[in-house]
């Protein structure tokens, strides 16, 4: 899988957030996008994921066997946690779970049941998502994007709201479930990307 950043810019109205970024990410490695606040990680996310359209230059996408993927087409590639994707607060783990992977495959097979343990949340899984803390609500984003069978994942502030346990718990995940893998990781903490062999900085694109 490679995604291929060509000249890629975007803008909010007048304001150009980055400007020709010409980039490409492979499968098996991992990639960190740096950045102060505001300085466009997230909206970079976004237009990889497929969910944001650059205003110029063009992204496109290659199977592992090099045939081009339409961006349409790409969210059936891509796993991604970020802040501003929500969960359904109504629904209780349980019911989370069933539904994610209603349309998203199983990574390593787990049955609900294992991704419950993988949370250590065997006692919140009939509990209403709303009722999470937000570092819980955290770790089920991350989980989700873990174990869901895709070759690119993303994963946006990954830390965020995480006590120290639930950072090494994301440590781990990271060991176990991004081997050959296309990573992307927006951040502004070493610990989170630490592990990325390859670093973006969206200054250079200003
Ligand atoms: N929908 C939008 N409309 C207008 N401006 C936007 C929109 N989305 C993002 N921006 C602006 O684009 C810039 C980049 O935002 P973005 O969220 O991508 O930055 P970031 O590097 O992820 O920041 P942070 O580290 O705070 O998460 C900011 O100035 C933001 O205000």
């Amino acid at each position: 899988m490679e995604i291929i950043l060509n000249k890629v810019s975007r803008r909010f109205n007048r304001e150009w957030i980055f400007k020709e970024i010409n980039y490409t990410f492979s499968s098996g490695n991992a990639y960190a996008l740096l950045g102060i606040n505001g300085s466009g990680k997230s909206t970079l996310l976004q237009i990889i994921s497929g969910s944001l359209a650059p205003s110029a230059g063009i992204i496109s996408y290659k199977d592992n066997l090099g045939n081009p993927i339409e961006v349409d087409d790409i969210f059936n590639s891509v796993s991604i946690a970020a802040p501003y994707l929500e969960l359904i607060e109504d629904f209780t783990l349980q019911e989370i779970i069933k539904f994610h992977f209603s349309f998203k495959k199983r990574f390593l097979h787990q049955s609900d049941d294992e991704v419950i343990a993988i949370l250590n949340m065997v006692a919140n899984k009939n509990k209403a998502v709303k009722y999470f803390s937000s570092g819980m609500k955290q770790r089920v984003k991350l989980a989700l994007a873990f174990l869901s069978d895709t070759p690119i994942l993303i994963l946006d502030e990954p830390t965020s709201n995480l006590d120290e346990q639930g950072s090494n718990w994301y440590q781990e995940m990271i060991k176990s479930y991004t081997e050959n893998r296309l990573v992307l990781i927006g951040s502004n903490q070493a610990q989170e990307y630490s592990f990325c062999k390859n670093q973006l900085y969206l200054a250079d694109y200003k």
